[in-house]
């Protein structure tokens, strides 16, 4: 398990303040400031290209900004590494799902206990007792994950065989293997049908609520958004238009303008 990081639910896990990012010409982000508060669902939205992922991959150290500073848990970072954001508990899923497709179910929620196993492979070697103990350990908690996500009959079947759906729903398992702090969670719902989003809109609150697991997730499909959110933060053209409940959000006119398409000069 995570140390206690002494926050309470309510106050703010992680906060981005004021960065920026440029690829070459291309800003994809513009002094861009949010948070994220313990215990909240916490949407990104906007138009394609807006700048949603590259923020996801700033939070979890794939991107480093030229600007600004994420304070994640307490501690002020201008940058991180993503096997730094990964001991820190961020774990996430990507949009085009990064599985290991020759993999079992069982295997690939296996890899997601990576970063938190204590004894490395020259341990393991040396000294197998306290390796196997772990081991089992580790399997416990891959079993119940299992079991949350009701996927127990597909627990041996290589992951290229399975729907989409199921895929998707493996990731999500996955990254809950890492007993994160914080869950980035980008386009979880992409691609799939009406059954599947439901199904999974329910994994995500179970996961909030019975686990206190914050979360932050990009999606396009706005009656999924509204719903699952605690509160939204809108992005366009690399900037940041709108913050606040779903509400809010969905009655703010230059939220209402970007996602018609209305001209910015
Ligand atoms: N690695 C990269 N190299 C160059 N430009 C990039 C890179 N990643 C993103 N961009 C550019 O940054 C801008 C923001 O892209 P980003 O993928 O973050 O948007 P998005 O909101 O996630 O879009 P979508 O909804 O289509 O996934 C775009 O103009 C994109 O072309």
């Amino acid at each position: 398990m995570r140390p206690d990081d002494g926050i309470k639910k309510g106050d703010p896990l992680l906060v981005v303040d004021d960065i920026s990012l440029s690829f070459g010409g291309v800003k994809a982000i513009t002094d861009i400031s949010f948070d994220i508060l313990k215990g909240e669902i916490r949407a990104i939205i906007g138009p394609n290209g807006a700048g949603k992922t590259s923020m996801l991959n700033v939070i979890n150290g794939f991107y480093h900004p030229q600007k600004g500073t994420i304070t994640f848990r307490g501690q002020k970072r201008s940058r991180m590494r993503p096997h730094e954001a990964a001991n820190h508990g961020i774990a996430r899923t990507f949009q085009n799902i990064a599985l290991f497709n020759g993999m079992s179910v069982l295997d690939n929620i296996m890899t997601g206990r990576i970063t938190l196993m204590k004894r490395n492979m020259l341990w393991q070697a040396l000294w197998r007792g306290p390796a196997e103990t772990e081991e089992i350990e580790n399997r416990e908690i891959v079993e119940r994950i299992i079991d949350f996500l009701e996927i127990e009959y597909i627990r041996k079947t290589p992951v290229g065989r399975l729907p989409y759906g199921l895929q998707k729903r493996v990731e999500l398992g996955r990254a809950l293997a890492a007993e994160p702090s914080l869950l980035l969670l980008d386009e979880p719902m992409a691609g799939m049908n009406l059954e599947e989003k439901e199904d999974m809109s329910r994994y995500i609150l179970d996961v909030n609520q019975q686990f206190g697991t914050t979360i932050a997730l990009i999606e396009h499909d706005m009656g999924v958004v509204m719903d699952l959110s605690d509160r939204v933060v809108v992005l366009d053209y690399g900037q940041k238009i709108g913050d606040g409940t779903p509400d809010a959000v969905r009655n703010n006119q230059d939220v209402i303008d970007a996602y018609l398409g209305v001209s910015h000069d």
